[in-house]
């Protein structure tokens, strides 16, 4: 089975996410994408996330009415940061029948070659880049690289910061957010 990961803090997960992964469930040659909730991304604060479980609540309730997309929470019992190198292997070792390519943000892109062991992500799996920011292409260290595959797909200029914000401001976000993840957020006053 060929699988996309597709990791992140998900703190909230948002429309623009599940527009992506939708995106590549449906127009590649991946069977199942896998939303991989991170605990602790080594390149940002863990104080300023929602509990794990939380994130993963709503990374649940989001995509249980799509049959190719799950919620992971394999890297819950990794060791913290979370190097996304670890989990490779380890989830590599677990389903050694799989085939996993990685899903990211062009955003993410810029700063991969900061990864631990990127070369080594890099020899063992493909990654498909998600546009982000702007319509022109972002050149990076890894352009024409023959494992990178940018993705022509619509922009969702959105993120978790902006609705974070507009949260805390009283703006109305329902509209950004997958419905149960808006209700689970209102009732719990999250971000507020
Ligand atoms: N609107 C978007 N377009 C393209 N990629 C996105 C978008 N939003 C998130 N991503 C990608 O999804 C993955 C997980 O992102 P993450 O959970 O950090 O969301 P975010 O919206 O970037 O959050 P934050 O604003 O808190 O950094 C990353 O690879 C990120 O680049
Ligand atoms: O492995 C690394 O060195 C590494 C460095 C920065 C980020 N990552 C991973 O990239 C993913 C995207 O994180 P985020 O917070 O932007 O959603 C998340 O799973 C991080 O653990 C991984």
């Amino acid at each position: 089975m060929k699988v996309g990961l597709f990791f992140g803090s998900f703190n909230p997960i948002h429309i623009g996410h599940l527009v992506i992964a939708n995106h590549l469930a449906e127009y590649s040659d991946l069977d199942q994408v896998w939303f991989v909730v991170t605990p602790h991304n080594p390149f940002k604060k863990k104080s300023s996330l929602l509990d794990n479980y939380q994130r993963l609540e709503m990374v649940y309730r989001a995509t249980k009415d799509y049959t190719k997309l799950k919620p992971s929470d394999i890297e819950f019992n990794l060791p913290q940061p979370n190097y996304t190198i670890n989990t490779l292997v380890y989830l590599q070792e677990k389903y050694p029948d799989h085939a996993f390519s990685l899903i990211m943000g062009e955003d993410n892109l810029k700063s991969f070659h900061k990864w631990k062991n990127y070369e080594l992500i890099l020899e063992n799996h493909h990654i498909y880049v998600y546009p982000r920011i702007s319509k022109n292409k972002i050149e990076t260290q890894f352009d024409g690289h023959k494992k990178i595959h940018y993705i022509d797909a619509p922009i969702m200029e959105l993120s978790s910061t902006l609705i974070r914000n507009a949260i805390k401001t009283g703006k109305n976000v329902k509209p950004m957010l997958p419905e149960f993840v808006w209700e689970y957020l209102d009732e719990m006053n999250f971000y507020k």
